[in-house]
């Protein structure tokens, strides 16, 4: 049975690495797939891992029918075996309802990724019509980390290196950004509640100094 699966977690915790690995061993096998994206940090029209990937995408740009878009591509001849999704959470709702559509009317797999909560800890729009939506959630794996050690389940925002609750929902950017600009930092909740980034607790390294080692 062809799925939505909504493949979410923090920012920085392999998303878009696990979408572009997904197309690559579909690829692989012969299967052709449509890519969207929206907003990438690379560019328009691109999908971008931090491992240094970066592929082709369709920019699913606001207010475009990406049911519509596919029967068009379908309709023209083009082979279209899947549809992947990076930056789902940019997404509005209705076309979050497009895709479900997709896999309901043209039987196609969709594997959408994204981060579910924004800097205020409150759902982005299309991460809850997924989750409303998807016929599965998947947590990535590769849990990113606080620098408390703990597992980071929460995106912060900085600007000028202090964590900010306020301000627009959609700010493209990236973690370990310099302190003047707006960037994002991956906390555990108690630390973000605390608004507690690794600047303000002064954190050092995780791993302790090594043992002193005696030459007597
Ligand atoms: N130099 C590196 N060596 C190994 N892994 C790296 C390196 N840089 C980034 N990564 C991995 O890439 C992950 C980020 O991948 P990415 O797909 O860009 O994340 P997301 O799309 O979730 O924001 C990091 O959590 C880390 O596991
Ligand atoms: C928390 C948060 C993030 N964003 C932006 C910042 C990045 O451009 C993307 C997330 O990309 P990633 O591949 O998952 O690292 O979302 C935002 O606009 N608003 C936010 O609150």
């Amino acid at each position: 049975m062809p799925e939505l699966v909504f493949f979410s977690g923090t920012m920085d915790c392999g998303k878009s690495t696990l979408a572009l690995q997904i197309a690559h061993n579909r690829s692989a096998r012969g299967l052709q797939g449509v890519i969207f994206t929206r907003d990438d940090r690379a560019g328009e029209g691109k999908l971008s891992s931090r491992l240094g990937l970066v592929t082709q995408a369709v920019e699913a740009a606001p207010g475009m029918d990406l049911y519509g878009y596919l029967v068009g591509r379908m309709s023209k001849g083009d082979k279209v075996d899947h549809v992947i999704v990076d930056e789902a959470q940019f997404l509005a709702p209705e076309q979050i309802d497009q895709l479900a559509r997709v896999v309901d009317e043209l039987g196609l797999d969709v594997f959408a990724f994204g981060i579910t909560t924004d800097f205020r800890t409150k759902l982005f729009p299309g991460s809850q019509r997924l989750i409303e939506l998807a016929d599965r959630l998947e947590t990535l794996q590769v849990e990113a980390m606080c620098w408390c050690g703990a597992r980071a389940t929460h995106n912060a925002r900085t600007v000028g290196g202090v964590m900010v609750v306020e301000g627009e929902q959609v700010v493209v950017g990236d973690v370990d950004r310099p302190a003047a600009d707006i960037g994002y930092e991956v906390l555990c909740r108690r630390h973000h509640r605390r608004h507690m980034t690794s600047a303000a607790s002064h954190a050092g390294a995780l791993s302790p100094d090594v043992l002193p080692v005696n030459h007597a």
